[in-house]
């Protein structure tokens, strides 16, 4: 009997303190994150950070030795069936059966999923304009680009309709064209309301596509949460990025100015730019003092954000040196 939890929150997947060994190893040490329904949510870490591990517990390929797991509130132990029902798991090694078409390959998966010969022509027809392989139906797999060959195997994983996606390591292998185009049609099934979860080591490749994220190194859990609170500055000093309207590229002249302004800690010209990372005392000025002044003393402003910081020190600031093998 099915036992779908009252769930304390609507989370996709619910992972609260899961550890796992293999043998003496711990590749999982309490892990714990929340999917919110209809997110594209990441999960980045080092080689060896835990992150197949994670998604073969959720998909319900490997048992949980201690902790919880839900996903759509059923708990993996007991309610294996009904959450296959719901979820496509795209594995980061996998083997495709190349001396069959495209066609063949997909209609070989519904079938296994039990749908009729007639449910069969439109689900092939449906998955195969989701990944826009429509005219490569009739082509044999082995022939394929490793980029198409990524999209069949996606167009295998929708066959069922599932309601949450687990991919894990998408994008390797792929040149920055199938990436781009493997992206578009991963935000085009969000759109219909799907769920993803995708599985990367490269934080960066993530960073547009995702709305949220867990970062996970050594088997833990360094951060969960949206995308951008990830890159805000840490510091309790927020920084700003000015751009300047410049003259034959001339960007000296405003730095001291700029250092009188009230409330501004530091300005950092930034290399080679005509922009300045400026710092304030929150105590002292807010984002709107800060532009006043930058518009009373007529600095001519090209460009305003808030500046954050970069990915890949986002990541190094999260995860421990040394790979894990
Ligand atoms: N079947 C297994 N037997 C023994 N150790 C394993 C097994 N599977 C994984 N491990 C170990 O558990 C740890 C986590 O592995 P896992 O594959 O989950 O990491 P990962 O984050 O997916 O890494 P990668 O980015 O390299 O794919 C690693 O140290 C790995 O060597």
């Amino acid at each position: 009997m099915s036992t779908q939890s009252s769930a304390k929150s609507d989370a996709v997947i619910n992972v609260e303190n899961v550890t796992h060994l293999f043998k003496q190893h711990r590749a999982l040490d309490g892990i714990s994150f929340q999917v919110a329904p209809k997110s594209l949510h990441g999960f980045v870490g080092p080689n060896g950070a835990g992150k197949t591990t994670t998604l073969k517990i959720i998909c319900t390929l490997l048992k949980p030795q201690s902790g919880r797991i839900e996903v759509f509130g059923y708990n993996v132990r007991d309610d294996v069936k009904a959450i296959r029902r719901r979820i496509g798991y795209m594995p980061d090694h996998f083997s495709m059966y190349k001396q069959m078409t495209v066609f063949e390959y997909l209609d070989f998966f519904a079938a296994a999923y039990g749908f009729s010969l007639k449910d069969r022509d439109r689900i092939v027809a449906d998955v195969l304009a989701l990944t826009d392989m429509d005219g490569r139906k009739d082509d044999l797999i082995q022939g394929l680009s490793r980029g198409m060959q990524q999209r069949v195997s996606l167009a295998r994983v929708l066959v069922n309709d599932p309601d949450l996606l687990l991919l894990d390591e998408p994008a390797s292998g792929l040149d920055p064209r199938a990436r781009i185009e493997l992206m578009e049609i991963l935000r085009e099934l969000r759109r219909m309301g799907k769920t993803i979860f995708i599985s990367s080591h490269i934080l960066s490749e993530l960073a547009e596509l995702c709305d949220s994220v867990t970062i996970v190194d050594r088997g833990k859990t360094k951060y969960s949460g949206p995308m951008d609170a990830l890159l805000e500055t840490t510091s309790e000093n927020p920084v700003y990025r000015l751009r300047v309207e410049t003259q034959n590229g001339e960007v000296d002249g405003y730095l001291d100015t700029l250092k009188t302004l009230g409330g501004v800690l530091s300005v950092d010209p930034v290399e080679g730019r005509p922009e300045y990372r400026i710092a304030i005392d929150p105590a002292r000025t807010d984002v709107n003092g800060l532009l006043r002044n930058l518009l009373d003393k007529s600095i001519p402003i090209a460009g305003f954000s808030k500046d954050q910081r970069h990915l890949n020190e986002a990541f190094m600031d999260l995860t421990e040196r040394g790979v894990r093998t």
